[in-house]
This record gives structure tokens, sequence and C-alpha cells, in this order.
């Protein structure tokens, strides 16, 4: 047998594995490290954090994923060099975070690289009847692999849509094996770029998870935060606060057929732009508002759209737990009119359920990852779609 898959054999008969997941997501701020220890599988999976930490882009290297990302031309040559140059970066990074660490990467038995999305586009967003739901993420497993010595998954996402599915979000499985709980309707409510949320209900029948999109969380604030203020975010939502919500302009945002789509649907910054607002502000002739109030009523497009989804999916006389994570739970403003909005819901974070809300999804794709190598395929859930491991496997040589 080669060397390389015996390895991998004794790895996925291992009682407790321990799994690097990684995560760079659509707001570009870094990558999450998480360094997990793993045991079991499926609704027997037990995870502890070991080690979190995010390594801040540096500012030349967001210039660098801003030539391609959610661009509709772009040069290839760029791409083409991304692919392995941030692969290496990303290397790099996770042996610097191990030495901190006083880890040897021997003691490493996989990653789970997440990787870059540079495009997602399902069909309701190209609408092309002959092709099919696409997302694309650069990030080549093998130059991670060859880098760290340590076995390395990617692409998780090329199998979900292969089986039938938009290749995101791909959150359900973890948060169903690790957060489900008998007796507590529960939201796993993730405000990145984009904001998603999972239902688990707390029958635990599988029959009832749901995840979805919802739309923008953080992607427009930053977008128009480095526009008008030139500064990477709107932080504490201190620029927000200074302006007024347009209602004119906030109704124009949410005149689009993403929202009229049925559930679950997956989004990115290719729909969720400038130009996106920019149009917006033509039809309302919002034009001349100023940046302070267009950043205001940005973050109530954000809380509403985000209510407007749970409320579609939630019973208005039940009682659930919403536990928050990613950047946008540190924004006052959007957290305060969520609740606003949702006055019955209870808004926790996931650090109550022992995963820091900026490690979660880090953690999700280290899952996946004990899932590919020791689990039984994951079942979405969706009527056709079959059982799937999802990831691609890099060896270190
Ligand atoms: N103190 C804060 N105040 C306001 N916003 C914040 C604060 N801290 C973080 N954020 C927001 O969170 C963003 C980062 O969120 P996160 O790391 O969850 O995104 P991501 O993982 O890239 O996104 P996605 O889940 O869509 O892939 C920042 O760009 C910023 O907009
Ligand atoms: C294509 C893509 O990268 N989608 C991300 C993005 O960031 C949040 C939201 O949009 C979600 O659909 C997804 O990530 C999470 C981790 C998911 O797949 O569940």
């Amino acid at each position: 047998m080669n060397r390389n898959l015996r390895q991998l054999f004794t790895i996925a008969e291992k009682p407790v594995r321990r799994i690097i997941g990684l995560m760079s997501g659509t707001s570009l701020d870094g990558l999450d490290i998480a360094l997990c220890t793993i045991s079991g599988s499926g609704m027997d999976t037990r995870v502890t954090l070991e080690h979190f930490e995010t390594v801040p882009y540096p500012a030349h290297v967001k210039d660098e994923i801003r030539k391609v990302f959610a661009r509709d031309m772009i040069a290839f040559q760029q791409l083409c060099l991304l692919h392995p140059w941030l692969a290496d970066l990303h290397a790099s990074w996770i042996l610097a975070c191990l030495s901190k660490w006083g880890v040897a990467p021997a003691d490493v038995d996989l990653i789970a690289s997440h990787g870059q999305t540079v495009y997602h586009s399902p069909k309701i967003l190209h609408q092309l009847p002959d092709f099919p739901n696409a997302t694309l993420q650069i990030i080549d497993g093998d130059h991670i692999a060859v880098r760290t010595g340590i076995i390395t998954l990617s692409d998780f996402r090329q199998k979900h849509i292969a089986a039938g599915g938009e290749g995101a979000p791909l959150a359900l499985y973890g948060d169903y094996c690790l957060f489900s709980k008998r007796g507590e309707d529960r939201v796993m409510l993730n405000m990145g770029g984009i904001a998603n949320f999972t239902f688990l209900p707390g029958d635990l029948q599988a029959s009832g998870i749901f995840v979805t999109d919802t739309g923008p969380g953080n992607t427009l604030l930053d977008a128009f935060a480095r526009t008008y203020f030139q500064v990477e975010y709107d932080q504490d939502a201190v620029l927000a606060r200074q302006g007024r919500v347009n209602e004119v302009l906030l109704a124009a945002l949410k005149d689009d057929s993403f929202f009229k789509a049925p559930f679950p649907r997956t989004t990115g910054p290719e729909l969720f732009s400038k130009i996106y607002v920019h149009n917006a502000q033509i039809t309302s002739g919002t034009l001349e508002i100023s940046p302070y109030d267009i950043l205001a009523t940005l973050t109530r497009f954000s809380a509403d759209t985000i209510t407007d989804a749970l409320k579609s999916v939630l019973q208005p006389d039940r009682d659930y737990a919403v536990y928050v994570s990613g950047g946008g739970a540190h924004n006052p403003l959007l957290m305060k009119w969520i609740k606003e909005r949702l006055p019955r819901l209870q808004l926790r974070t996931t650090s109550e359920l022992g995963i820091p809300g900026d490690a979660k999804e880090a953690v999700l794709f280290a899952i996946l990852a004990n899932e590919a190598i020791a689990g039984k395929g994951i079942d979405f859930g969706k009527p056709g779609m079959p059982a799937v491991s999802m990831g691609k496997l890099s060896f270190p040589a």
C-alpha cells in the first residue's frame, strides 16, 4: 500500500484526531486558524478547541485578492498566481502558529482548508439555464500539504454542488453535530461578510434542520467604510451611529429577487456589491445622502434582511435560543437592531457553547475533514441528494 494511504488509514482509525480548520471568508479580514482535537464522528463528534488565532491579512494581500474577488472580469494570470501564493502564505502562518503554540507539525493529523472563495454563482445569480450552480475556491491544498508536511483536505464545496446543492452554506452539518440540543430550538446565526443561519429543532429530527444565507452581513458595510472613510470596517458602528436610516433607500435595497427566492438560498458579494447599492440609490433618488446615512442604512439593511429571514422560518409564539457568531456579532448597532426586531429571541454567543464565535467556521471545516476521513458521509437532508464526503486530499509527498 502507498505510504500516504497507510498514514491516512492510521489517522482514520485513531480514537482522537488533531485537525486544523482554516477559514478565510468573504470579508478578507484574515485567516482563522483553529487547532481542534476531535473524537468520534456524526452525532458522536466531540471537539475541543486547543488553540485559535486570526492572522490578519496584510494590506498588500487584501489588495492582491481584491483584483479577482467577486469580479466578472479579471486577469487570468492573477488568479493563477494567487492559487499557490496564498497557499504558501497560509502554510507559513500555520507553521508560525504551531511554533508559537508549541505543537510540532508531526503531531497534527490533518488540515482542513476552506480556501478563498473568489466567485460564487448559484443559478439564482447567473440565471443561465444551460449552466449549473457554480462556485470557485482557490488556494491549492497540495502546496499547503507540501509546505507543512500535514495531509490537507481542501475544496469542500464542489461535492455539494455535484450532489445537487449550491455549494453553500455547508455550516448545517457541523452545527447539527456540535450544537443540537434536545429540548431547545436553536438558531446558529453567523454574520460574516454574508449572513446565514442554521435552525436546529429541539426534537433533533434531521428533517427539521434548515440552513440558508440571508443576504449581506458586513460585506457592504466594509465596502463603504473603505470607500468613504478609508478604514477597513466600521468598528463598533461608530460611523453608522452618526447617520440616519434612509427609509426610501432601504426599501430600494430590499427590492431584489434574491429576497423573494425560496429557501435555502446562497449569495455573495457578487450580488451585494457597491454597484448594487449605487443602483438602489439611483432608483430611490438618494444619490446625495451622506456617507454616514449610507452606513446607517446599510447596517439596517443587514439587520432587517437577517430578521426577515428568521421571521419567515420561526414561529412567532415559540421560544428560540439564537447563538451568534462571526464578525457582525461585534457590531453593537447591528445586534441592537436585530434584538429590537425580534424581542422574543434570546441572543447568546457560541462561546457559551464552548466555541468562540470568531472560530466557529474554522472549526466547522475541521469537522467536515473529520467526517471525510472517519465518518459515514454527510446527509444534508435535501430530497434526492446523496450522503457525501467532502474535500479533496493532498498528501505532503
Ligand atoms: N468591533 C466590530 N465592530 C463592527 N464590525 C466588526 C467588529 N469586529 C468585526 N467586525 C466585522 O466583522 C468582519 C469580519 O467578519 P468574519 O471574520 O466573520 O467574516 P468572514 O469569515 O470573512 O465572512 P463569511 O462568513 O461571509 O465568509 C469585519 O470585516 C467587520 O466588518
Ligand atoms: C461560497 C462561500 O464561500 N460562501 C460562504 C460565505 O460566507 C458566509 C456565507 O457566504 C456561507 O454561504 C458560506 O460560508 C459558510 C462557512 C458555509 O458554507 O456555511
